[in-house]
């Protein structure tokens, strides 16, 4: 530990000294370019005189490209990030310059002629008594020209030049086309390369030996691993291509006992349920059932060699967050002028108003919101609070208010806050929020941009802190571009290892553009019962964290992160935080209210250590949808319009919401908190939220835990179940289980040789005939029918 720590520091140091050494060559070099480039000194002039003698007349612009590349390079950019068409464009454009200003005058000189007579002049021109035009890269340049193609063809070449440097620099399409041009020409030079290089070969084979003695090393280390976590989980035995540390729902439903899991005999695949994916017995049969897009992901998510991959075992040591470049600029600022002067009027008007219904207050404080001001009246001694909260109405008449909210008084101070509707809004941007995150957030991959409160601070939000939230309001209040902005915000400063998204979408059309992102968990579900089986698929997996967490002996996933890191030995995989947002209580709630509120109860219980969060949002703030249980369990609330008092209390248990003015305006209760903070939800576009997507979306593909992707399968088992006892099978499996007391879907698979969907089906079905109990997450089922000969007994 001490060692890789001396070794971390040393590595530190070292990066440190280099990024010094960086700045001084380039320091250095941007200090001659100048003094060079204003010919000061001896130095100036001779610096000046040799670059002149070689590029000619072009001096200052390589002067002026090595002060740019110097710059870059403190900047730490690289020239890759400029399109290499921009610098072939400029390229071939210096280039024709060049040949055209070393043509000579004296047009009987030919040929070699021309590069002679330079270098004859060459003292001349260093001395800087002959133009240096071209320089002796020009003089070269022509003198090949002119002898392959006299002074005509020259000129047309310049001609040439400079038109392709325009399209280079213009247009886009034509230097596709010329890349590909160019790439097939490299190619047979490649080859060529490639048969010769006999060095490079050796070089490969050796490389290729150390792969392979690495995977062996990392093989025998999971072997080690794996025999570790059997012994330690008894009988639960993690599936051998389900490596340690990953999750795994292959058998959420079924119980899997070691044997069965061990010796894994493959399963001839059924055609009718098996119908795309090549060597799986697992992920089958009820994709067929899936929508066409869907079945696209999927055949694209779900890796050809196994099935089983977990997402968390993908590598995303180059995948890049997103630009803030994504964000649009937030507004111009003039409206706040206009609202400074309306606030001076509003607060003038507000004591005189008070004052001729017999409050005497002072105004100590004005504090001008994105969308509302708010006024903190002192009353005077004597008077009583209540008074002002009665002049509500008189208030907002005088004011010529929309609305307006009281408080009275404001927690934790002597005074009364009275909160108005800006004459402008001013919309909060995203990105004014994403490039103002706290230093102290820095490292937090759960944080989100919020909003603004009242004093125009920024807020946040830090899931892993609250760790449950939950958003209501009446529709067109901003729920949706509020949860948008969560999710963008987790998108733009969390790698898809790091924090998963589990997204349930009742109303099908809100998470449309999350669809590819490569931080799914699963397909974003729109059907309330497959949310409902989601939903115990989450609790499952928070089980299956917690079981890991006391094998490794600590407590939650920070901890267990911790643990990995401090073993790498044992190749345990990193837990990334999961986050399931629900946009549409209400639906789910209809489909199955008491097992939806049943796990949210289990989730949001325990979820918290796992590192399991959830942000559930409604448009029905009633009790019904917001149960007791619903609200007691999520702490961290946020409510935004709302149209009666009743409302705002099932949100928020304080009245308050019924006054807000829509448009992303809120009252934020955080965990812990009582006082509601009014803060102006961020606003987070449809384009902007599009270019983040596409953005991560084109750098990986959503891997799907399996689970995720069988609810509708399951679904579809459900239903069907019923009649299922037609399947030939049924009395033989039926048998078969109640001889052998075991019940498990893929030991039915091996022993009758069919492919999961079927298996599942029919245990489903025993399930549903009470032959079998309920599935106990990763316990075997219970057997309930006893054989003939026990039932004699
Ligand atoms: N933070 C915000 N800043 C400015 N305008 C906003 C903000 N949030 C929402 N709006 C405006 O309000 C409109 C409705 O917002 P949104 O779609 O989020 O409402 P909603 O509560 O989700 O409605 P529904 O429940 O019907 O889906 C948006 O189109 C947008 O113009």
């Amino acid at each position: 530990m001490a060692k890789a720590k001396t070794r971390k520091s040393t590595k530190q140091k070292q990066k440190l000294e280099n990024e010094i050494l960086v700045y001084i060559y380039a320091l250095v070099l941007i200090t001659l370019s100048i003094i060079g480039g204003l010919q000061i000194g001896f130095i100036g002039e001779t610096t000046t005189g040799i670059i002149r003698y070689v590029f000619g007349n072009l001096y200052g612009v390589v002067y002026a490209l090595v002060i740019i590349g110097s710059i870059a390079m403190m900047l730490k950019k690289s020239m890759k990030d400029i399109p290499v068409k921009y610098l072939l464009g400029i390229g071939v454009l210096l280039l024709a310059w060049i040949i055209a200003a070393s043509v000579p005058e004296d047009t009987t000189l030919k040929g070699m002629d021309i590069f002679s007579k330079f270098l004859k002049d060459s003292m001349l021109v260093l001395k800087g008594e002959i133009a240096a035009k071209g320089g002796l890269i020009g003089a070269f340049l022509v003198s090949l020209s002119t002898f392959l193609f006299d002074y005509k063809g020259t000129w047309i070449v310049v001609g040439a030049l400079v038109i392709l440097g325009l399209i280079l620099l213009l247009c886009g399409a034509p230097f596709a086309s010329m890349k590909a041009m160019g790439a097939n020409m490299v190619k047979p030079f490649q080859t060529w390369k490639s048969n010769g290089g006999q060095r490079k070969q050796k070089r490969n084979d050796k490389q290729e030996q150390r792969r392979r003695e690495k995977e062996a090393r990392e093989q025998e280390a999971r072997e080690r691993t794996q025999q570790k976590h059997e012994t330690m989980l008894g009988k639960i035995s993690l599936d051998d291509r389900v490596k340690p540390g990953q999750v795994s729902f292959l058998d959420i439903d079924d119980d899997f006992d070691i044997e069965s899991s061990k010796e894994h005999i493959p399963v001839e695949p059924e055609p009718e349920e098996e119908p795309y994916i090549p060597n799986s017995d697992v992920v089958v049969g009820f994709h067929e059932h899936k929508k066409q897009d869907d079945k696209r992901i999927i055949e694209e998510t779900i890796g050809k060699e196994d099935t089983f991959v977990s997402e968390f075992t993908q590598d995303f040591s180059k995948y890049k967050l997103p630009r803030l470049t994504l964000l649009k600029d937030p507004g111009k600022k003039n409206k706040n002028m206009n609202n400074i002067a309306a606030a001076n009027d509003s607060g003038r008007k507000l004591i005189e108003i008070l004052d001729e219904f017999g409050v005497k207050a002072t105004l100590v404080a004005t504090h001008i919101g994105p969308s509302v001001t708010k006024f903190e009246v002192k009353p005077d001694l004597g008077v009583r609070v209540n008074k002002i909260s009665n002049l509500q109405n008189d208030i907002k008449m005088a004011l010529a208010a929309k609305d307006i909210r009281i408080e009275a008084p404001i927690p934790g101070k002597s005074s009364v806050g009275i909160e108005i509707p800006n004459v402008e809004k001013t919309t909060v941007s995203m990105k004014e929020l994403m490039k103002n995150v706290p230093e102290k957030y820095a490292d937090s991959k759960c944080l989100f941009a919020l909003g603004k409160d009242l004093m125009g601070n920024c807020v946040y939000g830090e899931l892993n802190k609250m760790p449950h939230l939950l958003i209501a309001g009446a529709t067109g209040s901003g729920k949706s571009v509020c949860v948008n902005s969560i999710i963008t915000s987790i998108l733009m400063r969390a790698k898809p290892d790091e924090v998963k998204l589990l997204l349930v979408d009742p109303k099908k059309v809100e998470f449309t553009p999350y669809q590819k992102v490569p931080h799914l968990i699963g397909p974003v579900i729109t059907d309330g019962e497959e949310a409902n089986r989601a939903l115990k698929v989450i609790v499952t997996m928070m089980d299956n964290r917690y079981e890991l967490f006391s094998m490794a002996g600590v407590r939650n996933i920070q901890g267990y992160n911790a643990y990995l890191d401090a073993h790498p030995e044992e190749q345990l995989q990193r837990l990334p935080w999961i986050v399931v947002i629900i946009d549409e209580l209400a639906d789910l709630m209809l489909v199955a209210a008491k097992e939806v509120e049943g796990s949210i109860q289990r989730i949001t219980q325990l979820a918290r250590a796992a590192g399991i969060h959830l942000i559930v949002a409604t448009q029905r703030p009633s009790v019904d949808v917001i149960t007791g249980v619903i609200k007691a369990n999520i702490p961290s609330r946020i409510a935004f319009a709302v149209s009666s008092a009743v409302d705002s209390r099932t949100i928020l248990d304080q009245m308050g919401a019924e006054k807000l003015l829509g448009y992303g305006d809120m009252l934020y209760v955080p965990v812990g908190e009582t006082v509601a903070t009014r803060v102006q939800g961020v606003f987070v576009s449809d384009d902007e939220v599009q270019a983040i997507c596409d953005f991560v979306s084109k750098q990986a593909k959503p891997k799907y835990e399996d689970a995720f992707l069988r609810l509708e399968a399951l679904d579809n088992s459900m239903g069907s179940s019923g009649d299922d006892v037609s399947d030939p099978l049924y009395e033989e499996v039926k048998e078969f289980i109640i001889q052998t007391r075991k019940a498990s879907t893929s030991l039915i698979q091996r022993k009758f040789s069919i492919g999961y969907a079927r298996a599942a089906r029919l245990i489903d079905t025993l399930e549903e005939k009470g032959i079998v109990g309920p599935s106990r997450g990763s316990k075997p089922r219970e057997v309930y029918a006893k054989s003939e000969q026990e039932e004699m007994e």
